[in-house]
């Protein structure tokens, strides 16, 4: 078994100006901080990976930067060509939200996290490695065809899923989403594609506002292939491990993908500033060996993890560290946050939850 990984230093030089949400505003009492998003959540994840040994158990993939053709596949020319203007300007710009702010060079940043996306899909579907990580950044699964938004630039998993079908044979893509906020981008740029599953596992009505309905199921002949999971807040790892069990495990069952891309976000964290799940290492672990055996039931099925959020500058690298663990098979380190989030509760299966849980599962049945 060999797993990939991929970081590129210049991930943590992502700028994404300052205010926890909003720039720095003294008038409204909001003082000069890191965004919530800053790229230093991500570096730290790295070190981890490094510090504690595991990525001498990883096979390092090089990323490189995504071409205008690929970005392409997935964005319109508009959206390509503001970012790259904006990127070029001494103040930098924004994604499309107004609550995207990003520095000089963001798009060389942004192009290579989705170049980078694709050189992990690459490497795991030609079996250099077996499944892999890419620790990239900026996050992408809020990006639609015409707009970022929510701290994302471009599309890494779409951009990824697009290019297998078009240069490397891979005809059915599940992409699995469950970073905590809904994955927006991936239900509407494959919302008439049946070859593409989409399935995004999140807090409900938490980002983006009124987004990811039970309800919407895709268009057209895609009608089924979008799943959503909206979850009730305070869901832990019991919540999570019956949704896997009950939800993840049969619709990647039914779909038979030829390659599954995991939107691995960490703000479903028991300690993330921007949603209110209680998720722990060891819930995100399962989830993985979920995702992991689905993966290799499937005929040519191949697994490739793409991080989007997370923002506890102190757990998202442990979560990170027992997610490339569980998808490497190798332990090296004990999660030493555990003990006191384990202790504050959460994780029990509640009745609330069990409920919007068989609320998804129930159209699982429709998945062919
Ligand atoms: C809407 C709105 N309105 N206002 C005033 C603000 C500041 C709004 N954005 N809030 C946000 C934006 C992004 C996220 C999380 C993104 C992520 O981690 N995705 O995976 C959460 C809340
Ligand atoms: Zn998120």
């Amino acid at each position: 078994m060999s797993t990939g990984y991929l970081w590129h230093e210049v991930f943590g030089w992502h700028d994404t100006g300052s205010g926890p949400l909003f720039p720095a505003d003294p008038a409204i009492g909001i003082a000069p901080m890191p965004h919530l998003a800053n790229s230093d959540t991500k570096r730290r994840m790295h070190e981890l990976v490094a510090v504690s040994g595991l990525l001498d158990h990883l096979t390092r993939i090089e990323g490189r930067p995504a071409t205008r053709e690929e970005l392409l596949r997935v964005h319109t020319p508009e959206h390509v060509d503001r970012i790259v203007a904006e990127s070029a300007s001494a103040r930098g710009g924004d994604a499309g939200d107004g609550f995207s702010a990003f520095g000089r060079g963001a798009y060389e940043v942004a192009a290579l996290g989705a170049g980078s996306a694709i050189a992990m899909t690459e490497a795991v579907v030609s079996g250099r490695v077996d499944d892999g990580y890419a620790l990239v950044n900026p996050a992408g699964h809020h990006a639609v065809a015409g707009t970022g938004m929510g701290f994302c630039i471009f599309n890494n998993v779409a951009v990824a899923a697009r290019h297998a079908q078009a240069e490397l044979g891979v005809e059915r893509v599940a992409i699995v989403d469950w970073d905590v906020h809904h994955g927006n981008g991936a239900q509407a740029i494959f919302a008439a594609d049946p070859s593409v599953l989409t399935l995004s596992v999140h807090q409900a009505n938490c980002f983006p506002p009124d987004s990811g309905h039970l309800h919407q199921r895709g268009e057209g002949a895609g009608h089924g292939y979008n799943l959503n999971v909206p979850l009730p807040p305070g869901c832990g790892d019991g919540a999570y491990g019956y949704l896997a069990e009950t939800v993840l495990a049969p619709a990647l069952a039914a779909f038979e993908p030829d390659l599954v891309i995991v939107a691995s976000g960490f703000d479903a964290g028991a300690m993330d500033p921007l949603a209110r799940q209680m998720v722990t290492s060891t819930g995100f672990a399962h989830l993985v060996d979920t995702v992991r055996d689905a993966a290799a039931s499937s005929p040519q099925g191949r697994l490739v993890m793409v991080q989007e959020g997370g923002y506890s500058p102190l757990y998202v690298p442990f979560c990170g560290l027992a997610t490339i663990s569980a998808l490497a098979g190798v332990h090296v380190l004990d999660d030493p946050v555990l003990p006191i989030v384990a202790a504050q509760g959460g994780a029990d299966l509640l009745p609330h939850q069990r409920e919007a849980v068989d609320a998804a599962a129930a159209l699982v049945a429709d998945l062919r």
